[in-house]
């Protein structure tokens, strides 16, 4: 893997049965920047993030994190690894039986040995990160969806991951709140030094809002990779569909 990569992904195939998913795919993150992995639904975004943290396994190909072949790891170096990386689930993904703090500290709780009073502090730290100072008191039902994302944003970086990965993380917002959330995971990146952040997403406004790079799924590979601009200034029909969103061009649409 290029020293300039976080992760790669090197000719991985996945299949379910005869459903084959992954084809050959290859992957190299570049360090310090927002990634998206864009594609249509069910081209195998998540099934490519699984196999990232370790959830799903290829059937061949290799996978790399930070210097690391992961193939041949047992749990243990698994979960040193996922230390390594903070998640942001669709909807946050929190305890509703847990308030803000608990929810927060979880992760430290588990992996580190911290005082109460310094967990208050750093609890502190990263609602400040996330714009909510003060509600580390209130229970998840009790905030709004976007709040929910940022407070498991919050949580996704209690243990200073170097890699964000964001799992659909605008999907069925209204653009307001979705206009929120990509500035959210804009400012992340640039206030906290060294972090590499990875957006999965079909919503092509984030894309040209806040990507830096861009991958194109389909069919299994990576048809496409570059930056936003020149993903932007692209003349290939099926880029220029992805992008346009429009009916004609190599991408079959369903008939609705
Ligand atoms: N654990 C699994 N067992 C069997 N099939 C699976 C499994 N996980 C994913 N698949 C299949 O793999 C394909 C890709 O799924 P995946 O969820 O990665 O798509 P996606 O690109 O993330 O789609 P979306 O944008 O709709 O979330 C789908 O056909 C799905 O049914």
């Amino acid at each position: 893997m290029s020293k300039d990569s976080l992760v790669s992904l090197i000719d991985v195939k996945k299949s379910f049965g005869n459903n084959h998913v992954l084809n050959g795919l290859n992957i190299e993150i570049p360090k310090h920047k927002i990634s998206f992995i864009i594609g249509r639904s069910g081209e195998g975004k998540s099934v490519t993030l699984k196999n990232i943290i370790g959830i799903l396994k290829p059937d061949s190909g290799e996978v790399w994190i930070d210097g690391f072949k992961m193939n041949d790891a047992n749990e243990a170096k698994w979960n040193e690894a996922r230390k390594k990386i903070g998640i942001l689930f669709q909807d946050g993904a929190l305890f509703d039986s847990l308030n803000i703090f608990e929810n927060i500290s979880f992760p430290i709780q588990n992996h580190l040995k911290m005082s109460l009073k310094d967990m208050e502090t750093e609890v502190e730290k990263l609602l400040d990160i996330v714009g909510l100072p003060g509600i580390q008191n209130k229970y998840p039902p009790e905030i709004s969806i976007g709040e929910r994302k940022r407070v498991g944003l919050a949580r996704a970086l209690a243990l200073k991951p170097q890699l964000l990965l964001y799992d659909e993380p605008t999907t069925s917002m209204d653009p307001l709140v979705s206009d929120l959330i990509d500035n959210l995971i804009y400012n992340t990146q640039k206030n906290l030094d060294g972090i590499t952040s990875v957006v999965v997403s079909h919503d092509i406004t984030s894309v040209m809002n806040i990507a830096e790079y861009i991958f194109l799924l389909h069919k299994g590979k990576i048809y496409f990779h570059g930056t936003a601009q020149e993903f932007a200034s692209s003349k290939d029909e099926l880029v220029r569909q992805f992008l346009t969103g429009g009916r004609k061009g190599p991408l079959e649409v369903p008939i609705a």
